[in-house]
């Protein structure tokens, strides 16, 4: 991956924050105004600023290793759907970077504004169509997302969508790369001996992903057990959990183990610990689209150890008639992920099929019109309220607050989400 220079110099010293957009495990994310001044013009624009503090607890686990990864994905990333990244800091004590911000929040807010909290199939198409296209160009690049879920979906200015959070991403190796003919298939001659005469499966198996989770012999107590010992993202709303497990030892550099995700999102193959390739996004597509339909990702169960059970056994319900939306997510929701829609071709063999008749892939930004447009003044409201009118808080102070007690109460900045979007646009019900 060729990183490209990130034009915007940052300066925390000079960054003041209008809000807190959002918190993860890894870090915060700020909405951030920043003007640039020439000797004619002042521009003034909003951005989204990603903070990880290094010195904090958090960041002691892994979150450093993994803000790099991002900053490193989001470099090289060049498409109307993924963020580009506008410029990265770095000090003895924080890692920050911008990226555009999205006022329009993400697709699980955007869902829950809606009637029902479903959207529509019409909805679903637009959205699926360019996430696909997305996934497609990291795939292109090598690149398997493994977080795909509503949350992670955010909604441009245009109304077109952008993913985001890149840290459970992850470079596979080209000939881990999806390749149905046996034939083609090269020994990479780095491998131990006793592994070059294993059938590739197994390989990626032993090098890539240990068996984790026997289902069969552990009970939930030990799973919750496990999880609790590693290194989770911490969850951004009541669902989000995803499960993170890396081993310490490395070989070549490279972590060599894995298990990735969020335990609703997660692949069949990845709870098995059988090894995963690109086909792990086209599972969670399917799940993405199950829960846009019904307002509830289709393998849920009481508790983990159940949804992970359910994952490997259930058949996804379908209620009310069959379409072509049904039968697409059936076949992105095959368990066996070389049967799976898009694993033999990639992204090419899904949007071949029925549902997305008549869209005209090449010419998605001009020809799909956005369902939803998030309200064109949302930033300068913000900027203008006399909340702001000082200027915004320090971040650097807002770090500070958090290693003292008092920062078990709401940040000042913390902020009610806003009504988004435009009224005759979205109907909004209470989230
Ligand atoms: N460009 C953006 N525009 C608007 N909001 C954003 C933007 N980027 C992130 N956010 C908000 O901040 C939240 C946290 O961002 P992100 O998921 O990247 O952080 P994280 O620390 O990696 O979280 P996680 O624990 O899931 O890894 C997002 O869910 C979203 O609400």
């Amino acid at each position: 991956m060729e990183p490209a220079p990130p034009s915007l110099e940052l300066d925390l010293d000079n960054l003041k924050a209008l809000k807190i957009l959002g918190k993860g495990a890894m870090g915060t994310v700020f909405l951030i105004h920043n003007s640039t001044a020439t000797s004619t013009t002042t521009t003034a624009t909003t951005l989204a600023l990603k903070v990880v503090d290094k010195t904090s607890v958090h960041a002691k686990l892994d979150a450093v290793r993994r803000a790099r990864w991002e900053i490193q994905v989001l470099s090289s990333l060049s498409h109307p759907f993924l963020p580009s990244i506008l410029g990265t800091y770095e000090s003895p004590q924080f890692l920050a970077w911008a990226l555009p911000y999205c006022p329009g929040g993400d697709l699980n807010v955007l869902r829950y504004h809606q009637n029902d909290r479903v959207f529509s199939p019409c909805v679903i198409r637009f959205y699926i169509a360019e996430i696909l296209c997305a996934l497609d160009h990291l795939h292109s690049m090598g690149i398997a997302y493994r977080d795909l879920k509503p949350e992670n979906v955010l909604i441009q200015h245009s109304g077109h969508v952008t993913l985001t959070d890149f840290d459970l991403s992850r470079k596979l190796n080209p000939k881990t790369v999806t390749n149905n003919n046996s034939n083609n298939k090269t020994v990479d001659p780095n491998l131990p001996s006793h592994d070059r005469n294993l059938p590739e499966s197994s390989r990626k198996h032993r090098r890539n992903f240990s068996r984790w989770i026997p289902l069969s012999s552990e009970t939930s107590h030990q799973i919750q057990h496990k999880m609790n010992g590693l290194n989770l993202k911490k969850a951004k709303s009541a669902r989000v959990s995803p499960v993170s497990r890396r081993k310490t030892s490395f070989s070549n550099g490279e972590r060599s183990n894995s298990f990735v995700g969020t335990e609703e999102y997660v692949s069949p193959e990845v709870v098995r610990g059988d090894g995963h390739e690109f086909a792990v996004d086209w599972w969670a597509l399917g799940i993405l689209m199950y829960e846009m339909m019904y307002g509830t990702t289709p393998f849920k169960g009481k508790n983990r150890k159940e949804t992970f059970k359910n994952v490997l056994t259930k058949s996804p319900e379908f209620v009310g008639k069959r379409s072509e939306l049904t039968d697409l997510i059936e076949k992105l929701l095959a368990k066996n992920p070389t049967k799976r829609l898009g694993y033999s071709r990639g992204a090419v063999e899904i949007k071949e099929h029925g549902f997305f008749r008549g869209v005209n892939w090449e010419m998605l930004l001009e020809v799909m019109r956005p369902p939803f447009i998030p309200a064109r003044d949302d930033g300068n409201v913000e900027l203008s309220s006399e909340k702001y009118s000082n200027g915004g808080v320090d971040i650097k102070e807002y770090f500070q607050r958090l290693k003292t007690p008092q920062s078990l109460h709401p940040s000042p900045l913390m902020s009610p989400s806003p009504n988004r979007f435009n009224k005759k646009n979205v109907s909004l019900t209470e989230f």
